[in-house]
């Protein structure tokens, strides 16, 4: 089986595949320091606890926007499993084109989105993830990594706001019942979820009217992406696998050019 790990600024996302399907998905916090022999066990850990032994595991590849804790992550992965994960950096055939100003300063996490959006769904497209920040990345219909957005993620807006004052209290991050809130909690909740849903409507519509194209799909992922899929109705589809589908494809295609080359 296929290891996929995707390693954000809060969440380290580990999937496993069965072929094509991926048969577990499971997050470590990445805030915390390990050690390589924390990395290998932890995930060992998970995995048995979820009935899929090391040794079921043939191959691993890596994604990566936080360069360090690669170190550890890696050592670990090799050492606890005994597979050499491949990392998606330069040099790694996505089957994305990247056409920017300066192609090796996009997220890794960002590159395996397009390939996901391209491989499962096509091109053009809008992909947006909804993690630490809220990314929106435009793929062509030729499968070229155009351009993207950067914009802060909601909980990240929502641990500023928190952060930031003396009486706005830590709240859950939900849709409030009605917009004219009349309380701290449901005021706070209001202005995060529906000021998310607007960017999302006011940054697509924008990039689509930049972009030319008249038909594109837009594809969202990530944790809170689910709530804002579902008030909107300019996201099409919602898929949570992205990533980790994203990275299984690249994998696959590493694989197949690494023997193409020998
Ligand atoms: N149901 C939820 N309620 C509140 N917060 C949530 C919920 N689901 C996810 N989150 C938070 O939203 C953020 C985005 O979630 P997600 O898991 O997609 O991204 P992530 O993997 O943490 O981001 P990154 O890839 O940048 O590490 C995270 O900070 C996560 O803790
Ligand atoms: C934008 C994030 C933080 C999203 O995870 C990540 O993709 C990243 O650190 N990117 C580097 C800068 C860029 O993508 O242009
Ligand atoms: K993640």
């Amino acid at each position: 089986m296929l290891m996929t790990i995707d390693v954000g600024n809060t969440n380290i996302t580990v999937g496993i595949f069965d072929k094509q399907k991926l048969v577990g998905n499971f997050r470590l916090t990445t805030g915390m320091t390990r050690t390589s022999d924390e990395f290998g066990t932890a995930i060992g850990e998970i995995l048995r606890y979820n009935d899929i032994e090391k040794q079921d595991i043939s191959d691993a590849i890596i994604a990566s926007v936080v360069p360090k804790i690669m170190h550890s992550l890696t050592s670990g992965i090799i050492k606890y499993f005994e597979v050499h994960p491949i990392l998606v950096e330069p040099g790694v055939r996505t089957g994305v084109k990247i056409i920017t100003e300066n192609p090796r300063q996009i997220g890794a996490d960002r590159i395996v989105n397009a390939a996901g959006a391209l491989g499962l769904y096509g091109g053009p497209a809008i992909v947006i993830d909804y993690g630490t920040a809220t990314t929106y990345d435009l793929v062509s219909a030729e499968g070229a990594y155009v351009s993207g957005v950067i914009a802060p993620g909601i909980r990240t807006s929502a641990e500023a706001l928190w952060s930031k004052t003396a009486k706005l209290p830590e709240i859950e991050i939900r849709k409030p019942e009605h917009i004219l809130a009349k309380e701290t909690i449901s005021s706070m909740q209001a202005g995060l979820v529906y000021g998310q849903i607007g960017q999302t409507e006011y940054i697509v519509k924008h990039m689509i009217a930049e972009s030319g194209y008249e038909d594109i799909k837009v594809v969202a992922t990530g944790g809170l992406g689910n709530l804002i899929s579902k008030e909107t109705d300019c996201i099409n589809i919602y898929d949570p696998e992205l990533t980790l589908q994203g990275l299984r494809l690249i994998y696959e295609k590493e694989m197949k050019n690494r023997g193409a080359d020998r």
